[in-house]
């Protein structure tokens, strides 16, 4: 790949021999970073799923773990939407939400992550008779403990269905701000095509009257449309994916100008078909562009792998500058919404490696 043209106030040319060690088929040392794009209930592992059903007294629709591991092929985003809504049956319990977090930060903190951004979906659970302290309590239960137990800040987003009608993210969006839930951001997921941007233009208003941070899922499967009218519409100031950017050189042009941060996840877009190959992933296309894009999991437990494999699989096919591995790192930290005082935490971690 190219080295990129406006560099980061990072230093990669100290990273030492990682690139040395990556030709040679090793292991990369992760960078410290900040995750951007991580679906908590994206992180349950099947290992964990069956361990959960069997706590709850439940029965799963799957003989053994090679039976659901053999569902893991996915088509397009709807075909896993499917499996990822079914296999939340399992979560019943503040100790269950508790339990598949602890079980995300422990493995996020090998995969050099400091700071993440965990998006969850409360409509997901509400709709299977789960009440919003059952999962947003166990959830902010493991977050407390984060930064003693692994090293990892982390902020609280709670994401919005975007294929169920904008009133129901409304009356779930007050009773989150009633119950004074410890959310920093709000979010827009699921079946994106048909539920484009300007479905949800009063929830994003009244989350951000409400002193909310705004990021929004769009340019996954949906057009570079859905990308403006985020910006433009709801008033996002992250997008989700945003990879369908790339064919409108004009929206291509604004989102650099104006540094819109897109967290990006090649794996996740591997799996769901968005693209055919990793080799075909635009990431370096996007960096050479000057796009400030970080890298991310998405959902690891379905993808393939967490942010450090992200790092691994692009590596093997795109062989990733020391530099541009070190702005795909400094750009996650950037675009964070952590405090200007965690963000030079999190830089100074970076360039003193
Ligand atoms: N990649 C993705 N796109 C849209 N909604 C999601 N929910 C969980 N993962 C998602
Ligand atoms: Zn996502």
């Amino acid at each position: 790949m190219e080295p990129t043209q406006n560099p980061d106030p990072t230093h990669p040319e100290v990273l030492g021999d990682a690139g040395a060690l990556a030709a040679a088929g090793e292991a990369l040392r992760p960078l410290p970073l900040a995750e951007l794009h991580l679906h908590i209930e994206g992180t349950l592992q099947p290992e964990l799923i069956f361990e959960l059903a069997e706590r709850n007294g439940m029965e799963l629709p799957y003989a053994g773990l090679e039976e659901l591991r053999g569902l893991y092929e996915f088509t397009d985003l709807q075909s896993f939407l499917d499996l990822y809504y079914a296999n939340m049956a399992v979560l019943q319990t503040e100790q269950d939400f508790a339990d598949m977090t602890r079980a995300y930060l422990a493995r996020a903190a090998a995969a050099g992550v400091r700071h993440a951004e965990i998006m969850m979906d409360p409509q997901a659970h509400l709709s299977r008779g789960i009440s919003l302290e059952t999962c947003v309590n166990g959830v902010a239960s493991a977050l407390a403990t984060s930064v003693q137990e692994f090293g990892i800040s982390t902020l609280l987003i709670a994401a919005f269905l975007r294929d169920l009608p904008e009133e129901a993210a409304l009356g779930v969006l007050d009773s989150l701000l009633a119950m004074n839930a410890p959310i920093a951001a709000i979010g827009l997921d699921s079946a994106e095509v048909g539920n484009p941007p300007a479905k949800f233009e009063r929830l994003f208003g009244r989350a951000r009257e409400a002193g909310l941070r705004l990021t929004a899922h769009a340019g996954e499967e949906g057009p570079p449309s859905y990308i403006i009218d985020a910006l433009d519409i709801l008033g996002v100031e992250r997008i989700d994916h945003g990879i369908r950017c790339m064919e409108d050189p004009e929206l291509v042009e604004r989102l650099v100008e104006d540094r819109i941060p897109l967290t990006v996840c090649p794996l996740s877009n591997v799996r769901l078909r968005a693209v055919d190959t990793l080799a075909d992933h635009p990431l370096p296309a996007m960096l050479a562009a000057g796009l400030n894009v970080s890298v991310n999991s998405d959902d690891p437990a379905y993808f393939g792998g967490y942010v450090d494999d992200n790092f691994a699989q692009l590596n093997a096919v795109f062989a990733l500058s020391e530099f541009d591995r070190a702005r795909l790192a400094a750009n996650s930290i950037h675009s964070s919404f952590a405090s200007e005082e965690r963000k030079a935490e999190l830089l100074k971690e970076l360039n003193d490696i």
